[in-house]
């Protein structure tokens, strides 16, 4: 039997970002592809990401948490469902900064500047071509040859990438409402170019201190907010050169602060947090994948 099952669960969005989040340190076991993807089914609870708190692994740390796409899927990043954990956390022990551990490492966590508001350093993005990763070497992913539609006319072209604990794609727009991600979305995603496939990112850069974004997630499709897309954006702004190290970011859902510190390279991004309502997973849901 699934450790998921009959287990107590939050729904919870990180601006609009579905999350599900569920504590199992207190009854440590795997949680397979199966078991995601039967949570994600229509008898089940809706989330674009999982977020399993498993029992931690190193001193100091509060959980290792595992990150799971709807589609099974496992990512070492997820932004907002990081400051969903962060939120549920504190309101439950008065915490007011954490250390968690994912699969792309430690993160830090802590309250931000309101009450409302947590913030989670997503640690150092990547740039080089294998850590994204990418199929074929590229000496600057400031800019990657990639395009889709006409090679004379292409509808999209030249993205960024970045690794930001997870890989991204960012394809610089005037307007990105103008593109159909429901189509483009998974074609890119599941490029050649990108091995382990990509988040794909339509981002407008507004000013210097403001950018607009739109993200098909790798594993979840069209969502209404990613935080580590927002993060790889911010990060691929500035190192254009088009935009401040200190951005915020609106996305369908809601906004974001993005900080790419100077010093130790490291991301902070801070947000809102929404809780929706508590639950149990029903043992049917995994019966069939006992
Ligand atoms: N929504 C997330 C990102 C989730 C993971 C992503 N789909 C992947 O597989 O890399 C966020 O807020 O960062």
């Amino acid at each position: 039997m699934s450790a998921l099952a009959n287990h107590a669960f939050a729904k919870m969005n990180g601006i609009g970002n579905e999350i599900v989040v569920v504590d199992l340190r207190d009854r440590p076991g795997p949680v397979t592809p199966e078991d995601a993807r039967a949570v994600a089914s229509p008898a089940g609870v809706h989330y674009d990401q999982l977020m399993v708190l498993q029992p931690p692994r190193l001193a100091g740390t509060e959980a290792f948490i595992r990150i799971y796409n709807n589609d099974g899927s496992e990512s070492g990043a997820c932004g907002n469902g990081m400051r969903c954990v962060v939120r549920r956390l504190f309101e439950k022990t008065g915490q007011t900064a954490v250390t968690f551990e994912t699969r792309a490492g430690l993160l830090n966590c802590w309250q931000g500047p309101r009450p409302d508001l947590y913030t989670v350093d997503m640690g150092a993005p990547k740039f080089g071509w294998q850590d994204i990763p990418l199929a074929e070497e590229f000496r600057d992913t400031r800019y990657i040859e990639l395009q889709v539609g006409p090679i004379d006319a292409p509808v999209l072209h030249s993205p960024s990438a970045v690794n930001m604990g997870n890989p991204h794609a960012i394809f610089w727009v005037d307007d990105v409402n103008a593109y159909d991600l429901t189509r483009f979305g998974p074609l890119l995603e599941n490029h050649p170019i990108f091995p382990e496939r990509a988040n794909i990112t339509l981002a407008h850069i507004v000013d210097r201190d403001h950018i607009t974004i739109r993200t098909w997630e790798r594993g979840a499709g069209l969502t209404k907010a990613c935080g580590s897309a927002a993060c790889a954006t911010a990060v691929a702004a500035a190192r254009l050169k088009r935009a401040n190290r200190v951005v915020e970011i609106t996305l369908p859902g809601g906004k974001l602060s993005i900080e790419w510190r100077e010093g130790d390279d490291h991301v902070l991004m801070t947000g809102t947090a929404d809780f929706e309502y508590e639950g149990r997973f029903d043992p049917a849901l995994f019966a069939s994948v006992a």
